[in-house]
């Protein structure tokens, strides 16, 4: 039975992620409707990362409780929470260098959706299939055979992006996806984003250039020292002096308030 659209996704409650004494996620909670894109923001070592690990089950939570679906998935291992519909990508390029990025995308469309204790020895009609419209929805159609190692970054960026939508996620984590691109290359990750919103896939990312997140979020939250520090609208943003203190600044934020200010008018 699907998920009604009242019900939330997602439901994080008073996550907490320890290393030793370092507190990197203190108590976290929110809530994601199905169909949101929620933008997480703030500064380095605020926790952002530490809270993806903790959802995505590469680094579970010391304590709290993680809902998806309505069902408990607190500790569950990464494969288990790929195959229940939570996929990622990382903030760095992960993937099989030596492969091809056909190769890449088909592991994970035929490791991604379902258990596979014995391992076929060749890949069916629906993985292609499947691997044909990620490339496609990210535009890498045609570079199937391309070496992943020799990929320049933007085509790396969205090699990840095809793999994560290869395993056909229902939440999709993306940790800085145009981290190190130029803005032309911004705008190509932003465009595949809506397209990837618009299918209905719900949409969690982190990242530091603002008008990616502002412009892409229905819901923006700001983490500083692993806390929540601002939970609403991206427009309010600009109006909280706490953000703009601790992460903003003054300038970012006039320049932000000027796009948003343009945005609204367009
Ligand atoms: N495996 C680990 N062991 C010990 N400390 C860690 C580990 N992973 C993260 N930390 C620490 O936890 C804190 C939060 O780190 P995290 O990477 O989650 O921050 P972030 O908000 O994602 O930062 P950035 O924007 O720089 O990516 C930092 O102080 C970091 O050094």
């Amino acid at each position: 039975m699907g998920t009604a659209a009242t019900e939330p996704l997602l439901v994080c409650r008073e996550v907490t992620k320890q290393f030793g004494a370092l507190t990197a996620v203190n108590k976290m909670s929110f809530t994601l409707m199905p169909g949101e894109v929620l933008g997480i923001g703030g500064p380095n070592g605020a926790g952002k990362t530490t809270l993806f690990e903790a959802i995505s089950g590469l680094n579970p939570a010391t304590s709290g409780e993680i809902i998806f679906q309505g069902r408990n998935i607190t500790g569950l291992p990464p494969e288990a929470l790929c195959h229940a519909g939570i996929a990622r990508t990382f903030q760095l390029n992960a993937g099989f260098d030596s492969l091809t990025v056909r190769g890449n995308v088909e592991i994970a469309a035929y490791f991604g959706r379902q258990n596979r204790l014995i391992p076929g020895l060749r890949i069916g009609r629906d993985v292609a299939r499947h691997v044909d419209e990620a490339l496609a929805a990210v535009g890498l159609t045609g570079k199937d055979d391309e070496i992943v190692g020799r990929l320049p970054v933007l085509d790396r960026k969205l090699l990840m992006l095809a793999g994560a939508l290869a395993s056909n996620p229902t939440l999709l984590l993306m940790d800085e996806p145009v981290g190190g691109l130029n803005p032309k290359e911004i705008d190509h990750v932003m465009a595949v984003v809506r397209k990837i919103a618009a299918r209905g896939i719900t949409i969690i990312l982190i990242e530091h250039v603002m008008r990616f997140l502002v412009q892409l979020s229905s819901r923006v939250l700001i983490m500083h020292h692993g806390e929540k520090i601002y939970e609403g609208k991206p427009q309010g943003l600009i109006e909280d002096r706490n953000v703009v203190d601790v992460y903003l600044g003054e300038g970012a934020s006039q320049r932000l308030g000027n796009l948003m200010k343009e945005q609204a008018s367009a």
